[in-house]
């Protein structure tokens, strides 16, 4: 799904309005009415409804609401807030509608004296400023703001198409904006939605679509992007029947130290799961038999230590590997870092570098020119700021991101709730399957496996990492439903697998 800025969306408006053709009063009459339908199937006409309209488009969508749902029954307290002296038209036309279908129950909010008291467990509809923003609300308009969220724990707040004071494109961090209960958006996600900083600010996204025209949005290209099922059955490839295990690619694992053999077994497991044709581990000696005895599908190839892995980079002409990956509880002992310079002069295919790797990377920062080109990194926000340093929100954080994945030709992605994967080519997917239960010791190994082991079989790298993005979520999820998100392990998550290739596709 395309991610589209405010200036996009309102062209998608325009464009719907010119070519379907529809003029804009009845687009936000079918806008508005998906809102009041939503609120229909959710909440009983008993509940009282406070609306808050600004005086742009979006309190236009207010209006609508208000006299939708007085038609069914709801009774509706609409407030206007006098923000400024100008209205739109459409805004100025609803509320011509509204005043003539029921003329009860319109105030003006001048200032906040005029905030009306509310009765016990009303519902509040959000409807002050859309995607219209682009500066922080401020003075007796944030104070508004202000009284919505105090009273949001004894209320229900359903924002239309984005919390008010939230701008749909930049950061809102540290501004005024209500703290919703859901959030009923129009046709896209936007990016505020999938910013950490945001998250106490939407509540639930709901998504409704309003028939913006399908040609504007096939047609313009757009930066950002939200993995959906329709993305990833573009992606992923069904096994050939002819096949052999040579077609699905030889993949080195590097991996493991005394203490954490834990993250190559997991790692391992999950490059197997992910359809990896053979997998060879390269271990630490005291590594040889717990991943033989545990996972006895992969080979083993043990280190000259004992206990850390320190000539990974020697043999890797002769044994032809498709992909490496390298970096679960590896360690960063010296003798490591040494080899994994030595492989960096040597290897020039694609890698998956994670965990212990991404600390060597930022502890020798030159090392990162050595990366061979369209190599995943995997880091979480702290290994982040480690490699490429701090910003100040998370905007700034995806332009970071952005930057250092196209400067560097490499595909970096940044762990969260919606997992940003920034691409050399400027793009940014967000990943949106997955669940609080992965944040367990061992997730971020069963990844790094799944990744390889999708590279090993032919995938692109941004394929690779789309894909096995959305499948190790998936996977989480199902893991999720099967134990709860407390008592789900890294484990569930390959167990989970299976079914992710089966169901998520
Ligand atoms: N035909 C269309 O274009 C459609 C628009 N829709 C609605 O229209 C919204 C966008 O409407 P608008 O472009 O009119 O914008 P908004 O209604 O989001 O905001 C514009 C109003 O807010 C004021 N404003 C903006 N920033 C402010 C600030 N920092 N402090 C104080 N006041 C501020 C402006 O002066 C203006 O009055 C969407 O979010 C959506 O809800 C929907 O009805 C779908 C169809
Ligand atoms: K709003």
């Amino acid at each position: 799904m395309k991610i589209f800025s405010a200036a996009q969306i309102r062209e998608a408006d325009q464009y719907t309005i010119q070519h379907e053709p529809i003029s804009s009063a009845d687009l936000m009459e079918r806008a508005a009415g998906k809102c009041a339908e939503w609120i229909e199937d959710h909440f009983s006409p008993t509940q009282p409804v406070y609306i808050f309209c600004g005086k742009g488009n979006n309190g236009g969508d207010g209006l609508v609401i208000s006299r939708l749902l007085q038609e069914h029954g709801y009774t509706v307290h609409t407030c206007i807030i006098q923000h400024s002296p100008n209205a739109s038209a459409d805004h100025t036309l609803k509320l011509q509608q509204l005043r003539e279908a029921f003329p009860a129950n319109i105030t003006e909010i001048g200032d906040l004296s005029d905030f009306p008291g509310l009765p016990d467990n009303a519902i509040i509809v959000d409807a002050l400023f859309g995607t219209g923003m682009s500066r922080p609300v401020e003075g007796w308009l944030a104070g508004v703001i202000h009284r919505i969220n105090d009273l949001r724990s004894q209320h229900t707040v359903i924002a239309i198409d984005l919390p008010s004071g939230m701008i749909a494109d930049t950061s809102s961090n540290h501004f005024a904006v209500v703290k919703a209960h859901y959030t009923l958006s129009f046709e896209f996600y936007k990016l505020a939605f999938l910013l950490p900083e945001n998250a106490a600010l939407s509540g639930e996204v709901h998504i409704l679509p309003i028939g913006l025209s399908p040609d504007y949005i096939l047609h313009t290209p757009t930066r950002y992007h939200l993995t959906d099922r329709q993305i990833i059955r573009t992606i992923y490839k069904p096994r050939d029947p002819f096949s052999h295990k040579g077609t699905y690619g030889h993949a080195l694992l590097i991996a493991g130290s005394y203490g954490k053999m834990g993250a190559a077994v997991l790692s391992a497991r999950a490059c197997i799961r992910a359809g990896v044709g053979l997998l060879s581990c390269h271990l630490p000696k005291c590594g040889y038999e717990i991943m033989q005895i545990s996972e006895p599908c992969a080979m083993c190839i043990p280190d000259k230590d004992t206990y850390f892995n320190t000539h990974f980079h020697t043999g890797l002409a002769d044994a032809r590997y498709k992909v490496i990956g390298i970096g679960p509880g590896i360690d960063t002992q010296p003798e490591t870092a040494r080899s994994f310079e030595q492989l960096l002069h040597s290897w020039q295919q694609p890698m998956v570098i994670d965990a212990d790797a991404l600390n060597l990377l930022a502890k020798n920062p030159k090392l990162l020119q050595l990366v061979p080109k369209n190599s995943i990194l995997t880091p979480h926000p702290k290994e982040f700021e480690r490699l490429f340093g701090p910003a100040p929100n998370d905007v700034e954080r995806l332009a970071l991101l952005s930057k250092e994945a196209v400067s560097r030709h490499l595909y970096i992605l940044l762990k969260g709730r919606y997992t940003a994967m920034a691409c050399p080519d400027g793009s940014i997917y967000f990943n949106p399957t997955g669940n609080p239960g992965m944040a367990t010791g061992g997730s971020g190994d069963v990844l790094t496996g799944i990744l390889t082991g999708l590279l090993a079989q032919g995938y692109t790298s941004k394929e690779a990492l789309i894909l096995g993005v959305w499948l190790h979520g998936y996977a989480g999820d199902i893991a999720a439903a099967e134990h709860s998100q407390e008592a789900m392990t890294a484990g569930d998550i390959i167990t989970g697998l299976g079914q992710a290739f089966k169901e998520g596709i």
